[in-house]
């Protein structure tokens, strides 16, 4: 009965209860949605519900792996939903039907695999703050949207086409929003409405390409991106043929070097299937994948995967969906999505050392021989003469960086409050020393000194524990280039007397340590266009000229429970960093220090007021102005 505070809104519940059964999944089902829903304000165990006045306002379920297609009705007896998220699932099938949820402020359906058109009934929204729906396969045109209330839009990374409508409401949103929509066009690409205008019902077909280039014999100004896409479609193309006559890899580097300088950043990520595809061309038609390598098979560029974790062969992730995840300092990294299996991250190497094949293959067995539940799984590789891929397993909550920066100021920032940092600095402690003591003398050549560890290379897992990325890879590029890009040759002791070590590992988690609990970029870690501070002399100066109140990030600054414990990490850290190597701490003590710091914080303070940072009294003095 609609109203209720009882607890048993029935619409309500049968509503939850359809959702459920078609997204039946274990994860959803062991997640208890029995007894009491809703009660006033209460939310009772339901996982993901939020509740007001006995209604539901909150459905996030995230990060679950579900599966299943939603009825076009699904959510039409949710009238009180204010947020929704089934960010990062593999729901699939056509959008629902959102006229009845006029309540909605917060949408995110990203990271599924979505189909059919934008639905309409989310222009009837009047409070939509935030609509998420990147990285799905939806087509069609985009909606005109034009609620003064939209703040966040991203419908990146579909299929979609035609021209961005010319509301005030999208036009406010750049290119970014937009990208990887390859017959998508208009401003704010090209700052200039399309030349083309698709059929505003669909997509442009496979067979839309061959009218798409009469169209272009036929018109001259045409030189719009739609057609830069054909132009690189048509180039990959080309170079299949090529290779199928020559098979030289030489031959193919070079070519794939030149398409490369042509691309756009945005065509890359829009070609990256086609990329992974072009790298592997030799390898086709080869048998699936054996434990047992061989020489021959790495001469054909066999994909090899390590262990029995998970299994998949070269043509699974061929046919996968693919999204550029990030430019590293040493090749692009992708997400390959692969229909009915594992989700993986391909990082395509550069900059490498000039190792024999032979070594290659010792190193990333070694690389790959390292396990540790805070080391972040290495999966296999690709290797041919000419084209190295590492395959490493996806961290769904993405890095620490994202988690300690991203959203602040913003009504969509979760606050990362003080056990979590702590625990953090713990998983992050113990991958470091499982590195530095574990890994057996045969094995620790390919992975001491880590070398690189910054927040982008400290992931998230689908439970929020810490997996470090990046391992190994001293031993693979080349010196002068790690030398300018890896965070250890930033080290005192590298500027000084040109030397790396253990200590320089140690140098660099004081400075991730800084990080964490100032929640200032670090110049470490920080992308390209943004400016970081160098923690260490900051900190250094903070404590000399006595402004230590400023150092915590509010978000754990206000909790004053926490006091003690956030300090005890700081010496940690300035001990660390300290200038001299030999003063660092080894990482078996470090992590003793760390362990033993309490995490624990009064329950009260999770809710207190952001807006109020407190004093520091055990290490405050007054603030000088800067
Ligand atoms: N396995 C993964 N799961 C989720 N995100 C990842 C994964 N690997 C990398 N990323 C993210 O992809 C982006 C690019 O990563 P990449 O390691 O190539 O570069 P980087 O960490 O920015 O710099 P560097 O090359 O110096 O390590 C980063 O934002 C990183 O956090």
């Amino acid at each position: 009965k609609d109203g209720s505070p009882t607890g048993y809104h029935g619409t309500e519940r049968d509503a939850l209860m359809a959702i459920r059964a078609e997204l039946n999944n274990p994860k959803l089902l062991q997640k208890n949605w029995t007894g009491l829903m809703c009660y006033m304000n209460n939310t009772p165990n339901w996982h993901g519900i939020n509740c007001i006045n006995g209604r539901v306002t909150g459905l996030v379920l995230e990060n679950l792996g579900l599966r299943g297609k939603l009825k076009p009705n699904a959510l039409v007896n949710l009238t009180q939903l204010q947020t929704l998220s089934f960010k990062n699932n593999s729901i699939s099938g056509n959008l629902m039907d959102f006229s009845k949820n006029q309540n909605l402020k917060n949408l995110d359906l990203s990271g599924n695999i979505f189909d059919g058109e934008i639905s309409p009934s989310l222009l009837t929204l009047n409070s939509l703050g935030s609509l998420q729906v990147q990285n799905n396969k939806l087509n069609g045109p985009i909606p005109g949207f034009n609620q003064s209330t939209l703040k966040v839009f991203n419908v990146s990374n579909n299929n979609l086409s035609g021209e961005i409508p010319n509301t005030i409401a999208l036009q406010k949103f750049g290119p970014s929003s937009y990208l990887g929509n390859r017959y998508l066009c208009g401003l704010p690409f090209t700052n200039k409405t399309c030349s083309i205008k698709y059929n505003d019902s669909s997509s442009p077909s496979p067979s839309d390409d061959s009218h798409n280039e009469s169209s272009k014999s036929s018109k001259s100004s045409m030189w719009t991106p739609i057609l830069i896409v054909i132009n690189v479609v048509g180039m990959v193309v080309l170079l299949f043929l090529v290779m199928y006559y020559f098979k030289k890899t030489k031959k193919l580097k070079k070519m794939l070097a030149k398409r490369d300088t042509r691309l756009t950043n945005v065509e890359k990520i829009e070609t990256s299937k086609i990329e992974i595809a072009a790298t592997s061309t030799e390898t086709r038609s080869l048998e699936s994948r054996s434990n047992m390598v061989s020489e021959v098979e790495l001469e054909k560029g066999k994909l090899i995967i390590l262990g029995s974790e998970i299994n998949f062969e070269l043509d699974d992730l061929l046919r996968a969906s693919a999204e550029g995840l990030g430019k590293g300092n040493f090749g692009n990294c992708y997400k390959a999505m692969m229909v009915d299996g594992p989700t993986v991250v391909v990082k395509r190497l550069r900059d490498l050392k000039p190792l024999t094949n032979d070594e290659f293959v010792r190193q990333v067995r070694a690389i790959g021989d390292i396990k540790h539940p805070n080391l972040l799984p290495f999966l296999g590789y690709y290797n041919t003469k000419d084209e190295k891929l590492l395959l490493l397993k996806f961290a769904p909550n993405g890095s620490l960086y994202n988690r300690i920066h991203g959203g602040k100021g913003t009504r969509d920032r979760i606050p990362f409050r003080w056990s979590s940092r702590l625990s953090v600095a713990r998983g992050v402690a113990r991958a470091l020393e499982h590195l530095h003591l574990n890994a057996s003398s045969s094995k620790a050549a390919a992975v001491v000194p880590h070398g690189n560890l910054k927040s982008t290379n400290v992931l998230l897992d689908e439970n929020d524990d810490v997996r470090v990325s990046d391992f190994g890879l001293t031993s693979l590029i080349a010196l002068p280039i790690a030398t300018q890009r890896m965070v250890s040759y930033r080290s005192p002791e590298y500027l000084a007397s040109k030397k790396v070590s253990k200590k320089s590992d140690v140098w660099s988690f004081g400075c991730l340590l800084l990080e964490l609990l100032t929640g200032r970029i670090s110049s470490h870690s920080a992308p390209p266009g943004v400016t970081g501070a160098d923690l260490c002399s900051w900190v250094h100066r903070a404590v000399r000229e006595e402004w230590t109140a400023e150092i915590f990030d509010t978000e754990i600054a206000v909790q004053r429970s926490a006091n003690s414990g956030r300090v005890r990490l700081l010496q940690v850290a300035i001990k660390c960093c300290d200038k001299s190597p030999e003063k660092r701490p080894e990482v078996s003590e470090l992590l003793r220090e760390v362990e033993s710091i309490s995490g624990t914080v009064l329950e009260s303070e999770d809710e207190e007021d952001l807006s109020l940072p407190m004093t520091d009294d055990s290490i405050a003095t007054d603030t000088p102005s800067r």
